[in-house]
């Protein structure tokens, strides 16, 4: 799914109104429509909702909103301020709302006095996608207001004080949503955690925007649907053997990280891997035989790892609980000056690389580099925010011809050629040791069965965010452990199958 600007969106509205005679009155009334049906689904007719109305097409949404709710059966309070300057259709929709008598029309200010009923929900309406300066005065004094209720908070299309496509002040007031219903698409401030914090849970509401202008729209940011990962993803053919499905070769562990090395090894393994090796210390043979027997071990070294000596022709992964002691560290850099061939670089092994900066020119191109946001500062330096860091690991990617895997709730995957893949699988339940541990064996286990390292870092990343969903859903995500997200792997395989 492209993301697009607001000022794209815009034009997204037009197009449609040009091409498929729709005017913009009727486009409102579909997203308002869209909302209401949402609303019909979710809250029982106990509820009264109490709609704050502004002066731009958003708030033209909230009219048209709140006429429909009444139309539905439910109690509806519209708060506005009547002097704004309504644009010309939320101007109609605001004298449509007037003629029903059953709506009571209130100031903003009146808010103060207003005696909430007991099953209360608020819907914010009061801007858009149209925000152009942060909000001031007395909005920001209602939002403030609206923010400490006890109640549901519902944003329609985006929660009012973000701007679709930036980062917000510090200071900014936000209208802090529960749930936000969004039109057609998802708007980047909903992906990144300073902004996407304001937004609750995102229904994206289809209002029949133009097919048409949606292919033909250029855009280098995209959200990872199902779609594409149906699209990118192998069905395996019955006339295959292990061959079929590579060699993959996980370097990890070291004494007392060994558990990160049997987590990655579980996770490549489970992801589908034709033949499995670990190179670890010696100290954990008979941990990883014990616990992944599928797997070969290879001798690294005694306590952790001094001799980066793979198995032919594998797909190579390195970094989880490998530690930094000084062999480790040479032996790593002698072995990343020499390979050639793309890899998967995670944890430690990144964190050598920050410490030698000089060596980032050595990873191989089309590597795939799966750094924290704290590794990505040590590998990269400092940034303000999380929309700098994105633009940053952009430059990165194509100066080094690498993709980078920026872990987050909502991971960004960054192509060598500038393109970002958001993620939207996955959840606070994954906040835990040992998480990317097994990211780092599914991404490498599948680009050794021949993903290309796009598919590998775009698929990967989705499979392991839903094993992740579906570990939360039967273990809570308080309770839920990395090992229970390697177990969920198949049940992602057999919900793509
Ligand atoms: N395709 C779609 O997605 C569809 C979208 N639709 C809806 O349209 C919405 C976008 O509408 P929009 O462009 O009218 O913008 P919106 O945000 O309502 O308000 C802008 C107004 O606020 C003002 N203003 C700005 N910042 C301010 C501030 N800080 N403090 C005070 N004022 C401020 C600015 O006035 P200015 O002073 O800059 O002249 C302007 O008047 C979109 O989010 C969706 O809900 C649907 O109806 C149909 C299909
Ligand atoms: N709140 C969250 N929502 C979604 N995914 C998360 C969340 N917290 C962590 N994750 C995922 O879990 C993994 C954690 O990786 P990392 O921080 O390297 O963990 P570790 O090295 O301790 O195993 C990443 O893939 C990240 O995207
Ligand atoms: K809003």
């Amino acid at each position: 799914m492209k993301i697009f600007l607001a000022s794209q969106i815009k034009k997204w509205d037009s197009f449609t109104m040009r091409n498929e005679s729709v005017s913009s009155l009727q486009l409102m009334e579909r997203a308002a429509q869209s909302c209401v049906n949402w609303f019909f689904n979710n809250f029982e007719n106990k509820f009264s909702f109490s709609i704050f109305c502004g002066q731009g097409n958003n708030g033209g949404d909230g009219f048209a909103i709140a006429r429909l709710l009444y139309y539905k059966g439910f109690d509806v309070t519209v708060f506005t301020d009547e002097n704004q300057k309504f644009s010309e259709d939320t101007l109609v929709n605001f004298q449509r709302c007037k003629e029903i008598s059953a709506i009571d029309i209130l100031d903003f200010e009146q808010v103060n006095d207003f005696t909430f009923k007991e099953n209360s929900v608020i819907i914010d309406a009061l801007f858009g996608i149209g925000l152009n300066r942060k909000i001031e005065g007395k909005i920001a004094t209602l939002i403030k207001f609206l923010n400490e209720l006890p109640f549901p908070r519902v944003s329609v299309d985006i929660p009012s004080g973000l701007m679709a496509d930036e980062m917000i002040d510090e200071n900014a007031i936000v209208f802090k949503a529960d749930e936000t219903l969004t039109f057609q698409a998802w708007k980047k401030a909903m992906l990144h955690p300073e902004t996407g914090v304001f937004c609750g849970n995102i229904h994206i509401m289809d209002i029949f925007l133009s097919d048409e202008f949606n292919s033909s729209e250029e855009s280098n940011e995209f959200v990872t649907g199902e779609k594409l990962i149906h699209k990118i993803y192998n069905i395996r053919s019955e006339f295959s053997h292990k061959g079929t499905y590579g060699k993959t070769n996980l370097a990890a562990g070291s004494y007392g990280k060994m558990g990160a090395a049997v987590l990655a090894t579980k996770a490549a393994l489970k992801s589908g891997s034709g033949l499995t090796f670990i190179l670890a210390p010696k100290c954990g043979y008979e941990i990883l035989q014990t616990s992944c027997p599928e797997a070969m071990f290879i001798n690294g070294g005694e306590n952790h790892i001094i001799n980066f000596d793979f198995e032919e022709d594998a797909v190579i992964g390195i970094g989880p609980g490998l530690g930094t002691n000084f062999q480790t560290e040479s032996a790593f850099m002698e072995f990343l000056k020499q390979y050639k061939k793309p890899l998967v670089i995670d944890a430690d092994a990144l964190n050598i690389i920050a410490k030698h900066t000089q060596f980032l020119k050595h990873i191989p191109k089309k590597s795939i580099i799966t750094p924290h946001p704290k590794e990505f500062e040590r590998l990269f330096g400092k940034t303000e925010n999380s929309f700098e860091r994105l633009k940053l690991a952009r430059q990165k990617a194509q100066e080094l011809q690498i993709y980078i895997v920026l872990k987050d709730h909502h991971t960004q995957i960054i192509t060598a050629d500038n393109q970002v893949y958001y993620n939207i699988t996955g959840n606070a339940g994954m906040a835990k040791g040992g998480s990317g541990d097994v990211l780092l064996g599914i991404v490498t286990s599948l680009l050794a069965q021949n993903y290309s390292p796009e598919h590998a870092a775009i698929f990967g990343v989705w499979l392991h965010g839903k094993a992740g969903d579906f570990a939360a859903q039967k273990f809570s995500k308080e309770a839920m452990l990395p090992s229970d997200l390697i177990d969920e792997i198949g049940t992602v395989f057999k919900y793509l199958n």
